[in-house]
């Protein structure tokens, strides 16, 4: 098991934002996190980093409980906003980031042209931040969370912006990792996204309403499509 979620709630003054989550994720599953927004989903997946803690239980990644700095490498974490320095080049950004890592050398040059060329941004390499769209931005910060190879990937709508064609792509990369034996954590509030996902874990206020398939979440339910199945466990109406 390389994530385990036990009882863990969290409170921001009276409101609770996550209710009592018990959640399981294996070695090589791609998981994904569904539910509109303001659900909880990047509440969550902060604790799981070791960003926030919470309020009451406990998050174990590999074993250890988090916050744990000794797991930082072993982790690739890419937030909802960029963490971008803009006035530097994408080059740049990524010595930077791997020079946090402890990449060096070519090893360090060789792993920054995979992970540019992964997200579509070959050509893009000495272009500075400021000027790369929105979309370029959210390519770039997902390069950057899969610099040092971490085994578990967790990914803050890292589609968000990102045009369906370069998307399909992206999947394929993500499909690519699992491969290689890697675990990914993406929340999403994209219905088409989450039936890409080995599992799913449907929040809603904070509640974790179903965990299952796609597949199976839509047997259950009768549904012909996650975004039913989400309607029929009593989610609301996903925003676009
Ligand atoms: N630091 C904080 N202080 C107070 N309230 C917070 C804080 N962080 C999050 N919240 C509240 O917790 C709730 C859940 O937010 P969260 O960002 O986890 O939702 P989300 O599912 O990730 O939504 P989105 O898809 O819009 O990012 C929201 O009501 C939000 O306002």
């Amino acid at each position: 098991m390389i994530v385990s979620i036990k009882n863990v709630s969290k409170r921001y003054g009276k409101q609770d934002v996550l209710k009592n989550i018990n959640l399981e994720i294996e070695s090589g599953e791609i998981f994904g996190l569904l539910g509109p927004s303001g659900a909880g989903k990047t509440t969550l997946v902060r604790q799981l980093v070791g960003l926030e803690t919470p309020s009451e239980g406990e998050n174990y990644l590999f074993g250890e409980m988090m916050p744990s700095l000794k797991l930082i490498e072993r982790i690739g974490y890419m937030a909802q906003s960029d963490a971008l320095y803009t006035e530097l080049s994408a080059k740049e950004n990524l010595e930077f980031f791997a020079s946090l890592f402890g990449l060096k050398g070519t090893h360090r040059k060789k792993r920054i042209l995979e992970v540019m060329q992964l997200v579509d941004l070959s050509e893009h390499l000495n272009k500075l931040v400021t000027n790369y769209s929105g979309g370029m931005k959210r390519r770039l910060s997902l390069a950057s969370a899969l610099l040092h190879e971490p085994e578990l990937l967790i990914l803050d709508e890292p589609t968000v912006g990102i045009d369906p064609v370069l998307r399909q792509s992206i999947w394929s990369g993500f499909y690519d990792l699992k491969t290689q034996g890697k675990t990914l954590i993406v929340t999403t509030h994209v219905m088409d996204e989450a039936e890409k996902c080995d599992r799913l874990g449907l929040i809603r206020d904070g509640v974790l309403i179903a965990v299952g398939t796609p597949a199976e979440l839509k047997e259950k339910t009768g549904s012909a499509s996650v975004e039913e199945a989400f309607l029929a466990y009593g989610g609301v109406q996903h925003e676009n």
